[in-house]
């Protein structure tokens, strides 16, 4: 996780050579060359202090085919039958990339992949038959509290075809293990190494925390608790070094005549000469204006790509002529096409490997941050490789068991590897000749570039990235690259790499159609507005597509109870369900309309799911590109979409790191406050009280429905909130006070933080703030504090 600079840092570009404006068709593009950078880097390495471990969260999801039911719910009995065990599911995870394209010489079964064929289906289906199982809320619902809850529209259907599962493991390890040390590229190593040196030293200072980090790493929640302990660590001194940053920036700027980076307003260009303004982010130019293998072009055409997006025709003349590229775009435009089709045209020219050769070299090899990610662009892959049967392609992804990964490697190897970085140095440092294979990349893609060089990942990339040649071309992509990752970036590219900027700083990071507002409301207020916001957005919008992100796994698991009770069609992701859930419920989101979606940051970024309406932020975002990113979701491909940012007064602040973007404020729905507060005294959720609230609450509730319907959700949302489950509500708040506490500018008074979580406590219906363990308010630097209960 970045920690913001105050400051923002400029990245520069040298104002005359090498800085070209250019301008295609419609679309413009913004680049510069970067032969200056080395040395900036040398100037700027302590930049990389500013950087502290990032949350990493993997998913993994993968596209639909007519395969068995994997779960069905009887609307009836609200019964759910079906669920395949789990040793099925890390099967059919490995297995479904390679199935996508028969006829591919990955297809051959083997008696270890008999489970992917039409017999195991079958013999599939009779067990998730016998299994009985559930799926989506229901099952949790059902797992969690004993009963069946009903939505206020039924998603059978949307649970058939599923068979896309694997299993939620740790990231441990992913963190840990030894640092490679070694460069990223001769000719940079020195420049780098001072720079990454510091950095490591930075580490050792956080100690314990590091290894609770290592240990717990896919875990959010914990993260989060961590987090506000290395927030301590790093907080007063960072600033200091801000000052110098930014006075050593301005001297190597005035001393070498740097400017700043060059950026072209692509929303105008394309407005200008564009067919459809709903298809502003295409271009006019056809794929085939460039010299592309003619199968390609086929794939292309079947996948109903007419003409190129922007940053599509930005970047594919650049890397087809063998330059490394930097690019920038918004979210939703296409760049997965981007970097997938010029790496597939290296492959195609590449002499094909002899079948005799045991250990055929990996050509291209894509990171993505996340599992979800990593699925996503392999299924992209196998679409675009359509009519390419000799290229394979393969996902090794976390969450699954290893040894599946390499014997599938070993039976049906590939010329193109998509990976998260944890897992892909697993196989470095575990699989046999793998690292040999390595040695054959050609093109390294960094999806979501500046995540995967944040703190979090950096140590795996870094691993990764010496492991492949230094003769090769590499992309960096991303909708967000802010000026001090964008240096960091240039510890993967060649000295002579593009910067490719399709995005206009400020306005130009979101989309113009996506109407952006912000609410400031007291935290007591947050449900019912949650669920009054909802409501509303579901009786506008008959094809309502809504994500919900919240700031941890935990509140994200409350809020989705709580509106579950409130009989909201939700579904929940985040890193604490299982990968074979979160999979299907995955799928099950890209597909549907009318249904919510609630989930932390494993789906901030990337996750390519058609039409959502509103996206809905509830508490601080992370920082602002993880509010751009979020977004993101919404208005892709040119749609329309709503987002709204819901803070408390004291989160407020944040608004100034976007006050750039079309973000409005607007005035809050009218839930009547004296509901509230006569609801207050009589939320009392504890087992004993229970009935007794309830019965007040419905009292109160029936007085108000013969006069004021909208009154009704606080009324409603206290009445859910007495049924979520106490454990839940515990949880959640642990989680809260782990979060903020990691927020610099609200972690810094501990004193006030823990007001202020008192008051998410009673948000939930709780009198008392629940108690927390020794051992964890000590972790997070919270022992003592008045207002905390400890155990
Ligand atoms: N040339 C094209 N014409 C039409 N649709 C396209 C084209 N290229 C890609 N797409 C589609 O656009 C959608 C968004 O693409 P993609 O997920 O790659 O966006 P992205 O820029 O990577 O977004 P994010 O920043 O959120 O990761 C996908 O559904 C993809 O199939």
């Amino acid at each position: 996780m970045p920690l913001k600079l105050p400051i923002r840092i400029r990245f520069f570009t040298h104002s005359l050579r090498g800085t070209h404006i250019d301008s295609l068709n419609s679309g413009a593009r913004a680049y510069y060359s970067s032969s200056s950078v080395p040395f900036l880097f040398r100037i700027f390495s302590f930049t990389l202090n500013h950087f502290a471990f990032g949350s990493r969260i993997n998913f993994s999801t993968r596209p639909n085919r007519d395969l068995p039911e994997f779960g069905q719910r009887s609307r009836d009995e609200g019964e759910i039958r079906a669920s395949k065990s789990l040793i099925e599911d890390e099967e059919e995870l490995s297995n479904w990339v390679c199935d996508l394209r028969p006829g591919s010489f990955r297809f051959q079964l083997t008696s270890e992949d008999e489970d992917s064929g039409p017999e195991a289906e079958d013999r599939s289906r009779g067990r998730n038959q016998q299994n009985g199982g559930k799926s989506g809320r229901e099952r949790e619902s059902d797992e969690f509290r004993g009963f069946n809850r009903t939505g206020t529209r039924n998603q059978v259907d949307s649970f058939r075809d599923k068979r896309y599962v694997d299993r939620e493991s740790g990231l441990s390890g992913r963190i840990q293990g030894k640092s490679s040390h070694g460069s990223f590229r001769g000719r940079k190593e020195r420049n780098l190494d001072s720079g990454f040196r510091r950095d490591r030293e930075d580490y050792k200072g956080l100690g314990k925390r590091k290894d609770l980090l290592e240990d717990e790493s896919s875990d959010e929640d914990v993260k989060s608790l961590v987090m506000g302990g290395i927030g301590d660590l790093l907080s007063e001194d960072d600033e200091d070094e801000d000052e110098d940053y930014e006075f050593l920036r301005n001297k190597a700027a005035s001393a070498f005549g740097f400017d700043k980076e060059k950026v072209i307003d692509t929303d105008k260009a394309r407005n200008a000469d564009h067919v459809k303004a709903s298809d502003s982010y295409l271009t006019k130019t056809r794929f085939d204006q460039y010299p592309l293998s003619p199968l390609s072009l086929k794939a292309i055409k079947d996948a109903g790509y007419e003409t190129m997006t922007v940053v599509q025709e930005a970047t594919l003349p650049i890397i087809l002529k063998g330059k490394d590229v930097l690019a920038k775009a918004k979210t939703g435009t296409g760049k997965t096409v981007a970097f997938l089709l010029p790496s597939i045209e290296v492959v195609v020219k590449s002499p094909p490997t002899s079948p005799d050769n045991k250990r055929p070299p990996i050509l291209a090899l894509v990171i993505c941050p996340t599992r979800e990610l990593a699925s996503q662009a392999a299924t992209e892959a196998n679409t675009l490789l359509k009519y390419h049967p000799s290229i394979g392609v393969q996902v090794v992804i976390g969450g699954t068991r290893l040894g599946l990964e390499q014997k599938r490697m070993q039976t049906n190897p590939c010329q193109i590897l998509v990976a998260t970085p944890g897992r892909l140095k697993d196989h470095i440092e575990n699989t046999p000749g793998f690292a040999t294979r390595l040695k054959g990349v050609k093109v390294l893609v960094l999806d979501e570039a500046d995540h995967l060089l944040d703190m979090g990942f950096r140590k795996d990339i870094e691993r990764i990235i010496s492991a492949v040649p230094k003769e090769r071309q590499t992309f960096l992509f991303s909708a967000t690259v802010p000026e001090e990752v964008r240096q960091i970036c240039l510890v993967a590219l060649r000295r002579d790499h593009e910067f490719i900027n399709c995005v206009h700083e400020g306005t130009g990071e979101t989309h113009q159609q996506v109407r952006q507002m912000h609410m400031i409301a007291s935290l007591d207020r947050h449900f019912s507005l949650l669920y009054t916001l909802l409501r509303e957005h579901i009786a506008d919008n008959v094809d309502y597509k809504v994500i919900v992100f919240c700031t941890t796994a935990m509140v994200t698991k409350l809020v989705a109870d709580l509106l579950g009770e409130l009989n909201i069609n939700v579904r929940e992701i985040h890193s604490r369900k299982p990968q074979s859930y979160r999979t299907r419920v995955s799928n099950e989101f890209r597909k549907s309309k009318g249904l919510i979606l609630v989930t932390s940051d494993v789906s901030a970024r990337g996750v390519d799911y058609p039409d959502v309406t509103l996206v809905l932020q509830v508490g601080l975002p992370k920082d602002r590109e993880q509010y751009i990113h979020r977004l993101g979701r919404t208005g892709r491909k040119g749609k329309e979409g709503e987002g709204i940012l819901l803070l408390a007064p004291w989160e407020e602040y944040f608004l100034s790191s976007l006050k750039d973007l079309p973000i409005t404020k607007s005035p809050l729905p009218s839930i009547e406050p004296e509901t509230v507060k006569k609801v207050k005294p009589f939320s009392y959720c504890s087992d004993l009280g229970k009935s007794f609230a309830l019965f007040q609450i419905d009292k109160i509730w029936n007085q108000k429905c013969n006069t004021n319907t909208k009154s009704l959700s606080s009324v409603q949302v206290q009445k859910a909130l007495c049924h979520v489950e106490m454990r839940n509500k515990e949880a959640a708040y642990q989680a809260w006070l782990g979060y903020y506490n990691s927020q610099k500018m609200i972690g810094r008074d501990k004193e006030r933080l823990v007001e202020l979580a008192n008051e998410f406590s009673r948000s939930m219906g709780l009198d008392n703030p629940p108690a927390i363990p020794k051992l964890i308010l000590g972790k997070m630097g919270l022992k003592n504090v008045p207002g905390l209960r400890a155990k």
